[in-house]
Parts: structure tokens; sequence; C-alpha cells
């Protein structure tokens, strides 16, 4: 029988590397793609691109895997650029890299992979696929540190049929010990971090070249004008340094000190950012969200009832209770009610439900309330 042949993205960095090569290790003919997604126009000081594409075409030539490159650069512009650009300029917060997954590495790139004769296409990515009856289940990676499954969550039933990803079972520990006992050139390489196209640039520079912006005014919740913003996009709920407002002493606790201020709440149709005094303010924290643009790994959604939630990305599983009555207010999905008040749920970023460790999907937070 002929071996299956995998398309794996191999980035240059150290886990796609590893994954590769544990492939090959079980008998696939395994073939590596590298994406340019980005073009560096004058953003080559903060661009790896190059040395990443020489790192992963040292690692494909020391495993002994064949590579070639591809460039998604407009379609990532179109997909998921586009997307960011226009969520930022509503005030919201996007995560473009839950986008890019759904619409670039697990779309352009398996379409690209099935041309070139691929059954299967692979990542290095932390999580896990399994098989039950005739439906593919998306589950946390066994090193639940390192599971990525939050930003997968918008993967479906055909995406994940022809998906491997080898990291899933293994710790990062010992990815890394895998990449040293190979004499990986990579073997050494720091993680990235951040989203991709921004990397370590400086974001609020990054955003003034493509965001129109207002300054407004800046504003306690009893409506007192203590400030100006420079443009509701460039803040984030929970947002604490970068206000400005840091010397402000108007609000002391009883002992004379003053708490540090956040942003909590972003009034689009008034141009107005609210700020607050103390970490545990009454408006950083929601007990409820509603969510839209559903989207569910088993191809329908899943019964009303008690389940688990991350809000953001490295926070740990919250109890929540799934609802749909409770949704209908504008385009909303579904509602979550939490078992415990969380902390600047922030609207455009993904919420991800999980029964167990098995990831159902997930929507994008639209609005969050107190009470
Ligand atoms: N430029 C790229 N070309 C091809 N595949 C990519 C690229 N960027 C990411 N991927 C794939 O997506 C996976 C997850 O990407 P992410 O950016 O989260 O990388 P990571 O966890 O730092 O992994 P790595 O160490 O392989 O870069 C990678 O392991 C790789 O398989």
């Amino acid at each position: 029988m002929s071996k299956k042949k995998v398309v794996i993205g191999m980035s240059g960095g150290v886990d796609s590397s590893v994954a590769a090569w544990m492939l090959k290790e079980q008998g696939y003919d395994v073939v590596g793609l590298f994406m340019k997604n980005w073009e560096d126009d004058d953003d080559s000081e903060y661009c790896s691109t190059r040395q990443d594409w020489i790192d992963a075409a040292s690692v494909a030539d020391v495993i002994g895997v064949d590579i070639e490159a591809v460039n998604f650069a407009a379609e990532y512009k179109d997909r998921v650029f586009a997307d960011f650009l226009r969520e930022y300029q509503a005030g919201r917060t996007p995560n473009p890299d839950v986008l890019c997954n759904a619409e670039i590495k697990f779309k352009a790139f398996l379409d690209h992979a099935m041309h070139l004769g691929a059954d299967l296409i692979a990542t290095g990515h932390y999580a896990r696929v399994r098989q039950n009856g005739e439906k593919f289940e998306l589950l946390k990676a066994v090193d639940h540190t390192k599971d990525q499954s939050y930003f997968l969550h918008r993967l479906n039933q055909s995406q994940l049929s022809r998906t491997l990803f080898p990291l899933g079972e293994i710790p990062k520990t010992e990815v890394r010990q895998i990449a040293e006992k190979l004499a990986l050139p990579n073997a050494a390489k720091k993680d990235s971090t951040g989203i991709c196209f921004i990397g370590e640039r400086p974001f609020r520079e990054f955003l003034n070249r493509y965001l129109s912006y207002k300054p407004g005014p800046m504003k306690t919740p009893d409506g007192k004008v203590v400030g100006e913003h420079v443009g509701l996009s460039f803040y984030t709920l929970g947002q604490r340094k970068g206000i400005g407002v840091g010397g402000m002493k108007a609000y002391k606790n009883p002992d004379g000190s003053s708490d540090a201020w956040y942003v909590a709440r972003k009034d689009v149709a008034e141009n107005t950012l609210y700020i607050v005094q103390g970490h545990d303010h009454p408006w950083l924290l929601s007990s409820t969200l509603r969510a839209d643009q559903a989207s569910w790994i088993a191809s329908e959604a899943p019964s009303p009832r008690a389940l688990s939630a991350k809000t953001r990305y490295r926070q740990a599983d919250v109890a929540c209770t799934l609802d749909y009555d409770a949704a209908p207010e504008g385009d909303s999905d579904f509602a979550l009610r939490f078992m415990e008040a969380q902390w600047a749920v922030t609207p455009g970023q993904s919420v991800v439900l999980y029964d167990g460790d098995v990831c159902l999907g997930g929507g994008i937070i639209d609005s969050s309330t107190t009470s």
C-alpha cells in the first residue's frame, strides 16, 4: 500500500519542525509547506519571514523532507486583515489568529495541499482530533499549559477530518528535547508571540497607519470628564497601561493610597471612553455575555446545559450555563451565564465552550452584563 501523503505547515519554529519529524517517523510521505501571509514592505525590522523560511528549509533538509513556499498574502489581507481593521474601527478587540486558522491555515492552505495531492494536512498546534462514530471532535492538547484549541474552535467537520496534530499527545518539554536530540538548526529558537503580522512592533503605531481615529472624552462612571482619549480603537477593556491618568489622585482609598485606573467601557455612539479605578470595580465584572457568529464543531449547536468556557486564551476554564433563549437581543446567537463573575469580558474576542476536554466551538463576544 502506498504511503499517505501529509502536507505540514512548517513555520521555521520548533513545534512544526518536530511535528514534521514525528510524521515521517510514523511512516507518512511528508511534504513541508511554508506560507508567507504578510508582505514585508517597510516592516522588515519587525518581520522575520526571511529568517523563518531559511529555518524551515534547513530543518526540512535535516529531517529529509521536501519543502515548498506559497504566498497567501492576498488571501490574508482580504479574509483576515480586513476583518481585523473593521473590528478595531468599530471599537472591538478582534482575535485575528482565530480567523487565520479558519480562513488561511485550514482553508487556503488545505485547498492548496489537496491540489498537491495530499491525503491529509498537519500543523504543529497543540490540540487533538478524535473520531467518535461519524463525527470528528476537537480535544485539548494533553499538555494543557500549551493547549491551542481556543484558536482552532472555528474548524468544521470537513477540516478536522483531514487534519493531524502530532503534538497533541506530548508535552512541550518533550518537543524541545526531540529538537535538541535531532540537533535541529532551530532547536533553541524562541517561541513566537503575539499576533503574527504585528510581531514585536509597537501596536498603537501599527494601527495608526490603517485606522482613522477621533479623540474624545475620557469619563468616570459618574460622568466626570477626566481626560481625553486618542481614539476608541486604541484601547481595550481591562487595559491599565497607556491611559495617561497615572498621576490622577481623584479617588483615594481610606488609607490614602489610590488604585490603578482601567478601561471599563467604550461608548462608540458617544465616542466616549469610560475608565474606572480599582481592579475589581463592578464595571469590569460580567456575569453574563452574549455572542454572535457561532461556529460549532459538531455542525449542530450543543444542547443548553452546564459547560465551561474561556473568554480569552490562557484563562482557566470557567463554569457557565449555555442558553439560547437569553440571546435574542440584536444578532446574538447564544448567551452564557457564569457561575462566578468574569473580569474584562471583551467584545470582539472569542468565547470558546468546552465539555471537559472536548472543544465544542464558540462565537464572538458581542456584549456582557454585570447583573
Ligand atoms: N508561516 C507559516 N508557514 C507554514 N505553517 C505555519 C506558518 N505559521 C504557522 N504555521 C503552522 O501553524 C502552527 C501553529 O502556528 P503558531 O504561530 O501558533 O506557531 P507555534 O506554536 O509557535 O509553532 P512553531 O514553533 O511551529 O512556529 C505551526 O506549528 C505551523 O504548523
